[in-house]
């Protein structure tokens, strides 16, 4: 007989374990009363062995058998949206933490998902691989569940599914309802902490935490409010001796990791979101920093009604104590949900209990990690001698067979019966606060940040000065005549080129802006302002100051409305370089594939400007029509040469080194030589450059927003097609 089913025999009728005395009583603790008041309610409240001796078995609808453990987990969801939700473990802190409250309890959000499978393609034979294995479970305002299993167990994926945010690649089946009901969260009605920490690594924690605040608070909400507000949440994280510290990146360090993952905690509940999910939020801390942050968490959510959803991975006895709910996974499958108190219970009464002096949750993590059978010689079990896969089996079929399971289908089912409201997000920071914040912020990241413009801003200094001596006091000359188009050429096309070197920094400022955008902090729009004005000043100088020595070096035509003519050409066009930039950057987020795909295109647009084969000797098809009107080195040129070229006269030309009497007209170079067209004047050159300025910034602005709408209407009609599809194949056995 397999050793699995030597455990379900025994199983319903011998517990065999005696449970300990409540671990946060023991701890004597009085650092965060609340939690220490909640957690020993929680293990006060277990049971001993006979009270709780038959946990298993089908047959016993509505029967609990143990009482829950902790008073929170008594909040039914009809409680929850009578605006009791939280208050339960919370305590003292009810009423005054209402009266603080942004939302109202009743604004609380049930999450539950049911039969929810998640596959990616791979496997044999074009198949897919289930990530997760038909998963039930819910989870409440007010209370922290816990997302536990082993590294590559579906975590990461599971707070994926319920947060929406599944990657093009894998698919998912089965019910996710948002307080009973299938709807989508609106932005900022969520907040998601991801596994990687993506700040503005130029600001310092203060700065990073108070621009949040004023970003996502409501504008109804008083400055000083609001810097409060940003100031108690840097204390509640311990961030206050870091506050004034860069956060850093790779090449200036900065603050460590931990700090930065409390950071990135800081800016998700500022405003107290009312679901909120968590991916490993103590990595890099220590256990004294893990505990402070998950009770301050905890007490948050008990105190304003928020639903945590935390994967966790390997938590110490005190912080898995500060969690309600867990839910313990084994590649793809459920080995337990329910009361985190009473999975130890539920360990022990499976067949393994738990050692004494060891860690729950370490025990949990050994039990069912199979990562590294090979090479443990010994079975898990030192009395079963079961294999780990085995002892995945026995739980997995122990916690099916459980009043536990019954519970969480039972209470899913309550969930959908009792209905609730469809979440919405009331309140946020205008549209004028948001753009008018992110341009302060946005232009303080890129005077810090020297990749941004100031490295730029040296090297065309330095490559004006090679124009500038190249082409030095270029003359009057027929022979100038092509040195002043080659020149112009390479101003439009070459140092317009250039605005691509600030890529890398807007695609980290992509990454922020779609972490943010995703959690609904702003817009589409008030980033592309932002992005625009600040970007402004920054090339504005560049054109003015390379661009004005490498003109008057050459010599080209001296008054100032030419000069201002040119710098102006010459920033318009930099700022339609940016624009495409941010077009590419929408569609390809890694920056060497951006920098390779921009490239590309500004050298396809330039080979097509008009200089290096002339208008007329284009080829007709493509190139001619539409590509040379679609380049906007077209128009830059055409500027530039009516600019330079319009009032100058030269030889005709230089036979033998002398000029003939004859002379030709700037006019006369640009139709016949340059082959530009005269039918209007260099201000529309320059009027449709400023058009493309605002075309782009369009384009990327309805790339952004369409890809908003598209991709879920893409995942939801994908998810529907290869819902039928999914191989049913137990990722914990292996067999189909
Ligand atoms: N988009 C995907 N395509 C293919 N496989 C995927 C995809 N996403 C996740 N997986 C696989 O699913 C499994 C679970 O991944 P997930 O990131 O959810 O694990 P996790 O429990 O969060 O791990 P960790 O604790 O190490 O972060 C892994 O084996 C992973 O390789």
């Amino acid at each position: 007989m397999a050793s699995g089913q030597k455990q379900q025999q025994h199983l319903p009728n011998v517990p065999r374990w005696t449970p300990s005395p409540p671990r946060r009583q023991a701890r004597g603790d009085a650092h965060d009363e609340e939690d220490a008041e909640s957690a020993l309610g929680a293990s006060s409240s277990m049971r001993s062995t006979d009270e709780a001796s038959f946990p298993f078995g089908s047959g016993r609808a509505r029967s609990f058998p143990f009482p829950l453990t902790q008073p929170s987990l008594e909040i039914s969801v009809v409680a929850a949206a009578n605006g009791t939700a939280g208050s339960g473990g919370g305590g003292a802190d009810g009423p005054v933490a209402r009266e603080k409250s942004l939302r109202r309890a009743d604004e609380g959000v049930v999450v539950s998902w049911e039969d929810l499978w998640v596959s990616a393609a791979g496997g044999n034979k074009g198949g897919r691989v289930p990530i997760l294995c038909g998963l039930n479970g819910y989870a409440r305002p007010g209370e922290v569940l816990a997302i536990m299993g082993p590294s590559g167990c579906g975590k990461s994926t599971l707070l994926d599914a319920l947060a929406g945010r599944l990657g093009s690649n894998v698919s998912q089946k089965g019910d996710i309802l948002i307080n009973g009901l299938r709807q989508k969260l609106a932005y900022g009605t969520s907040a998601y902490v991801t596994q990687e920490d993506v700040l503005m690594t130029t600001l310092t924690v203060r700065e990073a935490v108070h621009y949040s605040a004023q970003l996502q608070l409501p504008s109804a909400m008083a400055a000083p409010a609001k810097r409060e507000r940003a100031e108690e949440t840097l204390r509640e994280m311990g961030l206050e001796a870091a506050a004034d510290t860069r956060i850093g990146g790779w090449m200036h360090k900065g603050i460590s990791g931990g700090q930065r993952r409390r950071v990135s905690i800081c800016m998700e509940i500022l405003t107290r979101p009312a679901l909120l999910f968590l991916d490993e939020p103590t990595s890099g801390l220590d256990s004294a920093a893990s505990y402070h942050v998950v009770s301050r968490i905890a007490r948050l959510a008990r105190r304003e009604g928020m639903t945590v959803v935390a994967a966790v991975h390997q938590p110490s006895t005190e912080v898995y104590g500060l969690f309600h709910g867990l839910c313990l996974l084994a590649y793809g499958r459920t080995v337990f949900f329910g009361a985190a108190a009473e999975t130890n219970q539920f360990f022990a009464l499976s067949g393994f209990p738990c050692p004494s002096l060891m860690n729950p949750s370490d025990h949990f993590l050994r039990t069912i990690n199979k990562d590294f059978d090979k090479d443990i010689e010994e079975g898990l079990n030192g009395e079963t001698k079961m294999t780990t896969a085995e002892a995945i089996d026995t739980l997995v079929n122990s916690y099916k067979a459980s009043a536990y399971m019954e519970k969480v289908t039972r209470q899913i089912a309550d969930t959908r019966e009792a209905g609730g409201a469809v979440v919405k997000k009331e309140w946020q920071a205008s549209f004028l606060t948001q753009s008018l914040v992110l341009t302060k912020r946005s232009f303080v990241n890129m005077y810090r940040d020297l990749g941004y413009y100031w490295l730029r801003f040296a090297i065309y200094i330095m490559l004006c000065l090679c124009v500038g001596t190249v082409f030095y006091d270029v003359g009057h000359s027929y022979g100038s005549i092509l040195a002043r188009g080659s020149l112009l050429n390479f101003v439009a096309a070459f140092l317009t080129f250039m605005a691509i070197g600030g890529f890398p920094s807007f695609v980290e400022d992509m990454k922020i802006f779609g972490r943010e955008r995703l959690n609904g902090h702003y817009g589409a729009a008030p980033f592309t302002i932002a992005n625009t004005v600040s970007a402004a000043p920054y090339l504005a100088l560049i054109s003015v100051v390379p661009g004005a020595i490498a003109y008057y070096l050459v010599g080209l035509q001296s008054s100032f409305g030419h000069f201002a003519y040119f710098a102006l050409v010459l920033f318009t066009t930099m700022m339609v370089v940016e624009g495409l930039m941010m077009i590419v950057a929408s569609a390809v987020p890694d920056f060497l594939m951006g920098i390779i795909t921009g490239g590309g295109i500004q050298g396809v647009m330039m080979l097509n400007g008009g200089f290096f084969r002339l208008p007329d000797d284009l080829p007709k098809p493509v190139w001619r029509y539409p590509m040379y009107y679609i380049a906007f080195h077209k128009y830059a040129n055409q500027g530039l040469y009516k600019n330079e070229f319009l009032g100058l006269t030269f030889p005709s030309n230089q036979a033998g080194g002398s000029a003939t009497a004859a002379t030709l007209s700037g006019g006369q170079i640009l139709t016949d030589f340059w082959q530009v067209e005269m039918g209007y004047s260099k201000w529309v050159d320059l009027a449709i450059l400023c058009g493309m300025v605002v075309l782009y910034r369009m384009l990327f602005l309805a790339i952004v927003k369409l890809t908003e709408k598209v991709k879920p209407m893409i995942k939801g009609f994908r998810f529907r097609n290869t819902a039928q599809s999914v191989h049913v194949v137990d990722r914990g056995s292996g067999s189909p």
